[in-house]
């Protein structure tokens, strides 16, 4: 498998873009469509209530939840296809997950706006790899210090991103809206929530 090493300063970000082939990528996508509890939240931003702009699920072991941009979400349990991509993506990473938040991106409307992945229960130096099926959408990087400092990564069907050891203390991303007609996109973030 290629392996790209993402050269920036204070992150390990690391890119596999063949992590499955097409036609797993392609399985994983319409299962994943059609089963997954899909839903769009609500969020506060500033005060100010919004839908959030693509659709989310959270799996993970037992009892496990997650807290962000005032939302908490309780994990539903793994199903068998996301327990099978959990093992691959836990082979490659030598790491045991146990959640994962899904994004549906129904089109180039849906996004994702610039944050960390920071939050406290997911400790202090977070491992988050992040596995893209459907269309290829944008991953953009900024520093946070020097916003001038950016990277973009297009995620390819089938490619697995994993960003840790201090990516997260110096580093926004984000998947902006594209006016350029795009397929649905399914990301899946798998975490470990302490
Ligand atoms: O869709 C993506 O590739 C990124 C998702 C993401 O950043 C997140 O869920 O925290
Ligand atoms: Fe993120």
């Amino acid at each position: 498998m290629k392996i790209e090493f993402i050269d920036l300063p204070n992150a390990e970000i690391v890119y596999y873009k063949d992590f499955l082939s097409v036609k797993e990528a392609s399985d994983y996508f319409s299962v994943f469509k059609d089963t997954v509890l899909w839903r769009q939240d609500d969020i506060k931003l500033f005060g100010k209530t919004y839908a959030q702009p693509r659709l989310t699920a959270l799996y993970g072991d037992e009892g496990q939840r997650y807290s962000y941009s005032s939302l908490t979400m309780e994990a539903m349990p793994f199903t068998s296809e996301i327990s099978a991509l959990k093992r691959n993506v836990e082979r490659i990473t030598k790491t045991s997950f146990n959640s994962v938040l899904l994004n549906f991106y129904r089109d180039g409307k849906d996004s994702n706006g610039w944050h960390s992945d920071d939050e406290k229960e997911l400790g202090k130096n977070p491992i988050i790899a992040s596995v893209s099926l459907g269309a290829k959408r944008m991953f953009q990087l900024k520093n946070k210090g020097d916003g001038t400092l950016r990277r973009s990564i297009a995620l390819e069907h089938g490619s697995l991103l994993v960003m840790k050891g201090k990516t997260q203390h110096f580093w926004k991303h984000q998947i902006p809206k594209t006016k350029k007609i795009v397929a649905p996109r399914i990301n899946l973030t798998f975490r470990v929530i302490h």
